[in-house]
């Protein structure tokens, strides 16, 4: 099993996670707190209230896991595809393989790499979510002081599957959108490319770029739910199960709240996603 990939996978998406955390850090807020006006005045009160440091809040724990996550999805997806073409990265410029074949190598990618994401993720969300500022005398202490002491509170107080609490909404998420991401990276890079040539930087920065705003545009009313339900169990339950949470979302919400975050999710998508690409295909080319 070639394991250029999974390391490849891990570094670059170590590159895109420091990246894209910022916009991250609004993103949930927005998408599980009702106090802020819109994504200016939350970037406005997180800025007074917090200072820089509030929005790399929960970056830690992430860039611990990345190497795990990032690593399984991308090397997940290059041995699948491995297995169903029999042809390895350096042989896919000269026999690409089918979109169908791309397609089920991403959703592989996808569902395994969901639920090894699920525990960081929440641990992320959770912290992300504590507005209090830091190291300020007198302020009030966070719930959790850190991403360990947040994983040990979550398992005295909610059991081990409260670590996977939204894990469902994350697998459904995350499985046909990854297939659908790396359908738009192959394609865009196809186009652009003469035959049997490998894309330039350029090419696959934006063909990165955008298959990450393609398949973040699709992931955010999962996003939504997902984040909603990581954040219940903290103050009691709040909702039945994942269908619950969506349907009284809607209820209370409207169709709106599905699409949520959906801006800040497509404009960290471009950056995050280029960079992760470029460094991907990089590192691949260096081991060649
Ligand atoms: C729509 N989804 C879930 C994705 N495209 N996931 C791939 C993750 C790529 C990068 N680390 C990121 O956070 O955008």
């Amino acid at each position: 099993m070639p394991v250029e990939e999974f390391v490849a996978g891990w570094i670059s998406g170590a590159v895109g996670l420091v990246l894209g955390h910022p916009f991250d850090t609004i993103k949930v807020r927005l998408q599980t707190q009702n106090t802020y006006q819109g994504i200016v005045d939350c970037i406005l009160k997180t800025y007074r209230h917090e200072s820089v440091l509030g929005f790399f809040k929960g970056m830690s724990f992430p860039i611990a896991s990345v190497a795990l996550v990032n690593s399984v999805l991308f090397g997940v997806y290059s041995n699948t595809l491995l297995a169903l073409t029999a042809t390895s990265h350096q042989e896919r410029r000269a026999q690409p393989p089918s979109y169908t074949n791309i397609f089920i190598a991403g959703c592989t990618g996808g569902l395994l790499q969901a639920y090894c994401l699920a525990p960081f993720d929440l641990i992320k969300v959770r912290l992300q979510n504590q507005t209090e500022p830091r190291m300020q005398i007198g302020s009030s202490e966070p719930r959790y002081r850190g991403p360990v002491h947040c994983a040990a509170s979550i398992l005295r107080e909610e059991g081990p599957q409260g670590l996977f609490r939204g894990s469902w909404a994350l697998v459904l998420r995350d499985t046909p959108t990854l297939g659908m991401y790396f359908v738009t990276y192959e394609g865009l890079c196809r186009q652009y490319t003469p035959e049997g040539q490998n894309p330039s930087s350029a090419t696959v920065l934006v063909a990165g770029g955008f298959a990450g705003i393609a398949s973040w545009i699709t992931a955010t009313p999962f996003d939504v739910i997902k984040s909603r339900m990581q954040m219940d169990g903290l103050k009691g339950r709040k909702y039945r199960g994942m269908l619950d949470c969506m349907a009284s979302s809607f209820q209370q919400e409207g169709i709106g709240v599905f699409f949520k975050g959906m801006t800040l999710n497509s404009a960290r998508a471009f950056p995050v996603n280029a960079a992760t690409f470029l460094s991907y295909e990089y590192l691949l080319s260096l081991w060649r």
